[in-house]
């Protein structure tokens, strides 16, 4: 062990903290190789002590390699600064565009060709690991959920898990200033002092110490003495050098208290005696060395497993696919983002699968009302599953339900598990979780009996289904059990659509109009995410199947533009177009939606005229689910003999696809229950259901004090 230990530079943590006297003067001093041994020109490993002190490493050969010294006549050039802030009230973001302004001030000493500033919620995280930008964060600190939350969540996990190479960051340069208010103790300024940290353990090169700056003090002029002191860094430019070897691994470190106790659970692995609290003997940890480099990954073993896990998989039910070259790929949920997804009801199947029991499950088992589904296509929702087989996304949207703690991708990097294996687990977990609402209140014993057995799979829970290696497989092992398959898939995976083969429906989200817009609400990981979209709906509509845009209206983000939803709907030849209001799911520090942005029944049918108004003949309003703010527009295709047929007939759909013949979308419909009818009085509300009302909702005043009446 302590080979190990010694093997580590115990780095010391510089914080530049602010009182009423800014202490940027020393820092100044520092020049070269002074007090920033951890993080600037001179590491331990560097010149003697009197070469640092003599200003500069021209002494010592190898340092001075490492350094780079620049001759002080010649102007520093640095190529990109990408200046990244986490801010809740406004001021991190406010001095993120300040040092932007300094910096562009600065010369003649330094010269910055690109400044970006950019909010940390809008960058991926992933990319830090390539990132050759110098990276500056200007970081407040909160001690409830807040902006900072995901970046951290990702930074830790990066450097606890076991898995991840130590130097991962190690082409990072960065400094970290953090806003905080020392009236909160302990926990001042904690969250930017952990990123500067794990950083720093992951191998980046800290380039200037950490500013702490004190909202109970001037904050303003220590952040601007900080900024001073950075750029005087910068100018004097020995700190631009890479040290990838400074690994500040903090013994005290392995004793920190981390969440995912798991991880370190997961390195003697095989040896677990069930007590969970497992202990790495001092022999062991030469072994556990090896093992951790073991289980080393990089990101082009990763590609390279994604590659793999292309080739037809394994049918090795209740196992995991394994990649069939050398490389392991890594989980794509981490110990720690199990248990918030555990916390938030999810079952995880696998090692990227989902299912949860949705809301209109429950009310259904109780006989209260389906969801939209049932009004539109004939879902009775006690009979339908809701699962991912990928949890991971490329996309960030605003709106996204589940806060932005799930994995975020532009390819699958991650193990691949089976689909046969998919299909059991979703399904015994949906079983397991309907088994524990037996003797709820109200559950009706017949439809509590038919939930065993699903008849519909809504692949829309989170994350992006079509990811998955195997979408096809998995598909068609849902159908082989005569399940229907409702697939949403987010738009930006063109090639995936064209590869897919027959579902019961098809969705593509249609969450804006224009590019601009999408990137806001989307916050897409592609570059090219406005071609890809695109892209996604001329594949749509060459598909011959039952297809859906869906829109998910938030008020004064994507309410506009009625021209350019039009042009789309031409585009993708939608069978239907859903339409609905944003739900509101609480703040999330990852997104600035409120209750403002949630658009009233009446503003989704307004926004739904507006729409069939303007894209001509082909389309008309044909249901309504009011209780959800939900409107269906449908192809005039489905209105047979004048009445609608947006309804779906299952068992058709299955006997069609074991004939093995081509069919389409017209082949499998249903006729359209009159009360589902746009305009009709029950407003898309089954008569034959019981609807719920909160307590003083009822808008009917005859009702007794009861909170259910028929509608
Ligand atoms: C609800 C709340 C919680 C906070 N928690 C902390 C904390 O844990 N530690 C800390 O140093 N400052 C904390 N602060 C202070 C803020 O970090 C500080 O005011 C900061 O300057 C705000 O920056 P912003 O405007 O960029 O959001 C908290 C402030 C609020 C309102
Ligand atoms: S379609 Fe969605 S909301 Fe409706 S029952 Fe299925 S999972 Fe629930």
């Amino acid at each position: 062990m302590s080979e190990l230990v010694n093997n580590i530079i115990s780095g010391f943590r510089n914080i530049v903290t602010f009182g009423t006297e800014p202490a940027v003067e020393e820092q100044n001093n520092s020049g070269c190789c002074g007090g920033n041994a951890d993080g600037g020109c001179c590491n331990s490993d560097s010149p003697s002590k009197e070469t640092a002190e003599s200003g500069c490493c021209k002494a010592d050969d190898s340092a001075a390699s490492a350094c780079a010294c620049s001759n002080s006549n010649e102007p520093v050039e640095i190529e990109h600064i990408k200046i990244f802030y986490a801010s809740l009230t406004g001021t991190a973001k406010r001095f993120a565009d300040q040092l932007q302004q300094n910096l562009e001030a600065a010369g003649p000493k330094v010269q910055v060709q690109k400044i970006t500033v950019m909010d940390i919620v809008d960058y991926d995280n992933d990319d830090f690991l390539t990132e050759t930008a110098i990276c500056v964060f200007i970081l407040s600190s909160y001690n409830v959920e807040g902006p900072l939350d995901w970046f951290s969540k990702w930074t830790r996990d990066l450097r606890y898990d076991f898995r991840v190479d130590r130097l991962s960051l190690q082409k990072v340069r960065f400094a970290v200033c953090g806003l905080g208010d020392s009236e909160y103790g302990d926990e001042f300024n904690v969250a930017s002092a952990d990123i500067d940290k794990w950083f720093g353990q992951l191998g980046a090169s800290r380039i200037y110490p950490l500013g702490a700056c004190d909202k109970n003090a001037d904050q303003q002029a220590q952040f601007s003495a900080w900024t001073s002191g950075f750029i005087a860094e910068l100018e004097d430019g020995h700190a631009l050098d890479f040290h990838p070897t400074n690994i500040e691994y903090d013994s005290e470190d392995d004793d920190e208290e981390v969440d995912d106790g798991e991880l370190n659970k997961d390195i003697g692995a095989g040896d677990d005696d069930g007590s969970g609290d497992e202990m790495v003997d001092l022999e062991d940890m030469g072994k556990m060395a090896s093992k951790i480099k073991a289980a080393k990954i990089n990101r082009a073993e990763e590609e390279e497993a994604f590659e793999n896990s292309k080739a037809k998989p394994k049918r090795s039910i209740g196992t995991t696919v394994e990649a069939t070259a050398a490389p392991v790929a890594r989980e794509m949920v981490s110990p720690m983002l199990h248990k918030n997804l555990t916390k938030q009801g999810y079952k995880i199947v696998g090692s990227h699968s989902g299912v949860k029991i949705c809301r209109w499950t429950k009310a259904a088992l109780r006989g209260r009302g389906f969801c939209y589904k049932h009004s539109f296509y004939g879902i009775q929702s006690h009979l339908c599953s809701e699962s991912t087989p990928s949890l991971a996304c490329s996309n960030k949207c605003v709106f996204c339900w589940r806060h932005h703690t799930n994995p975020v991708g532009k390819t699958w990097r991650w193990k691949v598990d089976d689909p046969e294996f998919i299909v059991q687990g979703v399904l015994e977990n949906h079983y397991k979780m309907i088994k524990q609402l037996k003797g709820v209140p109200g559950v009706k014993a017949d439809r509590f009996q038919e939930a065993f057995n699903v008849k519909h799979c809504a692949l829309s829970l989170v994350g992006e289904p079509i990811f998955y290696p195997h979408i096809n497989e998995f598909v068609q092992k849902l159908h082989e059990r005569k399940i229907s398959t409702f697939l949403v898939t987010n738009a930006q995976h063109p090639d995936r659509i064209a590869d897919l083969q027959q579902v019961t429906q098809l969705y593509v989200s249609i969450d804006a109009s224009t590019k601009e817009s999408l990137k806001k609400i989307d916050r897409p990981l592609f570059r090219d995410f406005w071609e890809r979209f695109l892209a996604s709906l001329d594949s749509l509509a060459t598909k011959g199947q039952r297809t859906v845009f869906r829109l998910t209206l938030v008020k004064d983000y994507n309410t506009d533009d009625i021209g350019n939803y039009v042009e789309l709907i031409r585009r993708g030849r939608p069978s239907f177009i859903e339409v609905k209001g944003v739900t509101y799911c609480g703040y999330s520090g990852a997104s600035s939606l409120t209750m403002a942005n949630v658009p009233y029944h009446t503003e989704v049918v307004e926004f739904c005229k507006k729409i069939v108004a303007a894209v001509g003949d082909d389309y008309e309003i044909a249901c309504e689910h009011a209780h959800s703010c939900s409107i269906l527009i449908a192809s005039k295709q489905f209105k047979i003999n004048n009445e609608w047929h947006t309804h779906i007939d299952y068992p058709k759909f299955f006997e069609l696809l074991e004939s093995g013949k081509p069919f389409n979308s017209l082949d499998y419909v249903a006729k359209t229950p009159e009360w589902a009818i746009f305009g009709a009085p029950e407003a898309g509300f089954d008569p034959n259901e019981t609807r719920f009302y909160r307590k003083g909702k009822n808008p009917n005043p005859e009702a007794s004090s009861e909170v259910a009446v028929a509608v």
